[in-house]
């Protein structure tokens, strides 16, 4: 076994201790340490604060929508299309386009492809050992073979290429990408040995001092060379505009399927966390700001010395680990004379070196190796279904989903493999035949690679996109205060009158609780129509209800002035019915529901069971208010059942009217004067009658009884009129010697609403209107007394028969028909007096008594 502790020193075995001393970063304090808890290398970078934005910032995926910018220009061209092109470039001869600042904030063209790979061939290391043999050969700039077998890549470089080559061909465009904004990804694969991290990194001797050709500097080291370079040149050349940068950098590893700190080897184990608001990130993962190159170099030296190494088949100093390297590039532009930036980018660097796998088995290989082993395989593996499950997509008609979270390799990858990002992929491969079986599974993964579709885009927030954003936000807040302020504004809130789903359907219930279409037209509740309301309307409207509601005077009097339309709702009262016409919910529905009532009393059914229980008639809320609200229908608005009401002719059956007062003791002993002459049934029966109205809850309050009563009175007897126009001779009397003279009821029941009113209570609770009626309707009574006084002469058969009797005897001779006739005038008086107190019966029985036909 080795120890861990001086493999992983390999790196900095390299490097004297004063050369690290040098390295140290001088700029680097632990103000600028931070760990990315909240803002990661995922996440948008905290807003400068010179860029006057009063939103949050925006998540990365925001820039997404916008389209990538094309407002770069070149006065050079870089076709990279065969890769052969760069390589006319050099670091020490810097492209012109990176200098070049125009008129947009670091305007470069844009020619990469956004998913590049290049394949490399290692140089022989050890010819004795490798052999050699030339089995894998380059072709081509963009064509390897290896035995019969040919691959196409975006370039090739074969053993003769050197670090600079490699930095010409894959560095310097990803510089230019990630300074435009674009995400910008490396990856090196291939087999353990191939030359992965040579290329990235290079030699530990080579990390700081010569960035020449000739030096084997790896790619990283210098593409940040390169990126503070440029970015220096920019900021001294930008005569026109103020552009500022902030760069801060992470540095992980995978060692067995754990991911660690590099910049800070304690932290093991960290948590990948993906969330709508901050993106991908890895949960507190040290974040380091570097302002310069040998920044840059610091960490890249500690990082890579606390590396996982060991020894392979192949490799006596292996990488055993993933690493993966961050830069996160903020940058901010603004004209000189502008007090904000204009514009703002932000992009990342993410270069991922990859372990090696070994297939070869090592005979004295312990437990840990074998794990390692094991763990690279796997996420290998895994990265392979990745690459094939991508490629897949990209062909048409395929789509697979692939579970990134499958290994911490994948998720990480999951922004430049498919995602937001440009991607180059080094394939390295061995010069030699003895892995060709490795060879081409790394020549395959990048053929597949080359498949994969990535959507990478300009990370830029530019001023007028910050203004757009701006009034979309001030809209949907706007919107949001209508639909709010509507939903205020439909009254069930404050008076609970309507509960209405809009403010249609709230008009429309108050135009039918009022029972006012005229001054409210009907409105379609589904009709996208715009609805102009004036709220002064409303609140008259409102008031109107109101007054309704609280002034019996004025109920009396709507009562009177609209007999025959007045609607009064209940609390059970359906109103579903405001979506039929008013005269459907009017009238009939009331007098049915009245004589539903009636017709129980008759069936001896207690009302209670058929209708909730009566609200308590001294509640407030139901004298001051009238609730309207969806609900059930309530049976008594169901279609009418004519009963077999006794028929009188010309006569008002408005028995029911005196049950309006039945709240009052006072008003039953005044009563009771009229009821004392009847029947006992029948005055049980009109006892069961006031007992059923009283407890109804059609009827809630006093005020609303006496007024719905009222109403329903009118409506009955209207009804009764109609239906017996033509039998008003059906209950006649016809014994002309007593001259009876049957009166109507409502004389009757005016003749007891006098005295009811008389009494104090009663008196000043009616309402003006009722007084006044009831005042003209006793002056009727007084014209049709005779009625009464028949009735009383009606309880004296017998003393009116003999006086009848005795005043014919007067005048009939004594002989044997007076006898007859005497015996015919008693039966005469026994059929009248049956007949009264049947009329009696008539004027007291519900309607709905059967009365049997004379
Ligand atoms: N192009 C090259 N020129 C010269 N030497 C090279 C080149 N590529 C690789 N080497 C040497 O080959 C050896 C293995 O290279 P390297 O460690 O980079 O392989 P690797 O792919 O990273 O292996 P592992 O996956 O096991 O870490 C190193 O000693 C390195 O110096």
């Amino acid at each position: 076994m080795k120890g861990e502790a001086s493999e992983n020193n390999r790196f900095l075995g390299t490097l004297s201790s004063s050369s690290i001393r040098n390295l140290l970063p001088r700029s680097m304090s632990s103000s600028s340490k931070r760990k990315s808890k909240k803002f990661s290398e995922n996440t948008p970078p905290p807003l400068h604060p010179n860029i006057q934005i009063n939103d949050p910032p925006l998540s990365p995926s925001i820039p997404k929508l916008f389209p990538p910018s094309k407002s770069f220009s070149s006065s050079a061209s870089l076709n990279r299309s065969d890769g052969q092109n760069v390589q006319s470039l050099s670091p020490r001869d810097p492209p012109p386009l990176l200098g070049q600042v125009d008129g947009s904030h670091g305007a470069l063209e844009d020619l990469d492809p956004a998913v590049k790979v290049v394949a490399r061939i290692r140089e022989v290391n050890d010819v004795k050992r490798e052999g050699g043999d030339g089995v894998v050969r380059k072709l081509s700039s963009n064509s390897v073979s290896i035995g019969d077998r040919k691959f196409n890549f975006d370039s090739v470089l074969d053993s003769s290429s050197n670090q600079e080559d490699v930095f010409q061909l894959v560095g310097v465009p990803l510089v230019k990408s990630a300074l435009a904004g674009y995400n910008s990804s490396i990856l090196s694969y291939g087999e353990t040995g191939s030359g992965k991290t040579y290329t990235m990194w290079g030699p530990p001797s080579a990390m700081v001092g010569d960035h020449s050709t000739g030096s084997n500097q790896g790619i990283v080291p210098r593409i940040f060379h390169m990126l503070f370079s440029e970015i220096q040149r920019q900021q001294e050349n930008s005569q026109m505009k103020q552009i500022n940068y902030q760069c801060r950098c992470s540095f992980l590893e995978i060692y067995n399927e754990q991911i660690g700190d590099l910049l800070d080897p304690g932290q093991r184990n960290l948590e990948i966390r993906d969330d709508p608001k901050n993106g991908l990130y890895v949960e507190n993962l040290t974040e380091e700001y570097v302002s310069s190159y040998e920044d840059v170099t610091q960490l890249l030296i500690k990082g890579l010395s606390s590396r996982k190494v060991g020894a392979t088949s192949i490799n006596s100093k292996s990488s055993r680990s993933h690493i993966a390297f961050t830069m996160i590039i903020e940058s901010w532009c603004k004209g000189t004379s502008s007090k904000c930036f204009s514009s703002s980018k932000i992009s990342r660097i993410s270069l991922f070196d990859l372990a090696g796998l070994d297939r070869n088995k090592l005979g004295d290989a312990d437990r840990q190796i074998v794990q390692e082993g094991k763990s690279v395989k796997k996420s290998l593996s895994l990265l392979g279904q990745m690459v094939n499950t991508l490629a897949k997509e990209n062909q048409p008609g395929k789509f697979a989903a692939f579970p990134y979270q499958g290994s911490c390799l994948t998720h990480l990858l999951r922004e430049s493999l498919g995602g937001n990002a440009k991607l180059t992929v080094i394939c390295c491969i061995s010069p030699n035949n003895r892995n060709n079986g490795e060879t081409l599974r790394t020549l395959r993964f990048g053929q597949r690679v080359k498949f994969i579709k990535n959507d990478p885009v300009i990370n830029e927030i530019s001023e007028d996109d910050v203004n757009d954003l701006s009034d979309q936000i001030r809209q949907l807040k706007e919107e949001l205060i209508r639909a709010k302020s509507d939903v205020h504004n439909s009254f069930e809130g404050r008076s609970g009158y309507f509960k209405g789903r809009n403010v249609r359907e709230s008009l429309n219930h108050l135009r039918v609780s009022l029972n006012r279409s005229l001054m409210l037209p009907r409105i379609d509740t589904d009709s996208d129509n715009e609805v102009n309301i004036d709220e002064n309307d409303v609140r008259e409207l409102h008031q109107q209800l109101n007054k309704l509601h609280c002034s019996p005077d004025d109920n009396s009097r709507d009562l009177s002035d609209n007999g025959d339309s007045a609607h009064f709702s209940s609390v059970e009262e359906s109103f579903e019915t405001d979506l039929v016409s008013d005269s459907e919910v009017n009238g009939p529905h009331e007098f049915e529901s009245e004589d539903i009532n009636l017709e129980k009393e008759k069936e001896g059914v207690e009302s209670q069971d058929n209708f909730p229980a009566a609200p308590d008639a001294s509640d407030p809320s139901l004298r001051t208010s009238i609730n309207i609200s969806l609900c059930r229908q309530s049976a008594v608005l169901h279609e009418p059942m004519l009963s077999d009401s006794p028929k009188i002719g010309n006569t008002r059956k408005s028995m029911v009217i005196p049950s309006l007062f039945s709240a009052s003791q006072n008003n039953l002993s005044d009563s009771s004067n009229f009821q004392s002459d009847v029947p006992p049934q029948s005055l049980k029966q009109s006892e069961n009658i006031r007992s059923s109205l009283c407890s109804s809850k059609v009827f809630p309050g006093p005020t609303e009884s006496l007024a719905a009563s009222l109403q329903r009175g009118l409506q009955i007897i209207d009804y009764h009129q109609r239906n017996s126009a033509s039998n008003r001779s059906s209950v006649s009397f016809s014994f002309e010697p007593l001259s009876l003279k049957p009166c109507s009821e409502v004389d009757k029941v005016n003749v007891s609403l006098q005295k009811l009113a008389e009494h104090g209570s009663y008196a000043s609770s009616l309402c003006a209107s009722c007084k006044q009626k009831i005042n003209d309707s006793s002056n009727e009574v007084q014209d049709s007394l005779t009625w009464v006084v028949a009735e009383e002469e009606a309880r004296k058969p017998n003393q009116l028969i003999s006086q009848v009797v005795k005043d014919s005897g007067k005048a009939i001779t004594n002989n044997g028909e007076e006898k007859d006739l005497e015996n015919l005038c008693m039966e005469q008086a026994t059929k009248i007096e049956q007949l009264n107190q049947l009329v009696i019966i008539l004027l007291i029985t519900p309607l709905t008594t059967v009365i049997p036909h004379f």
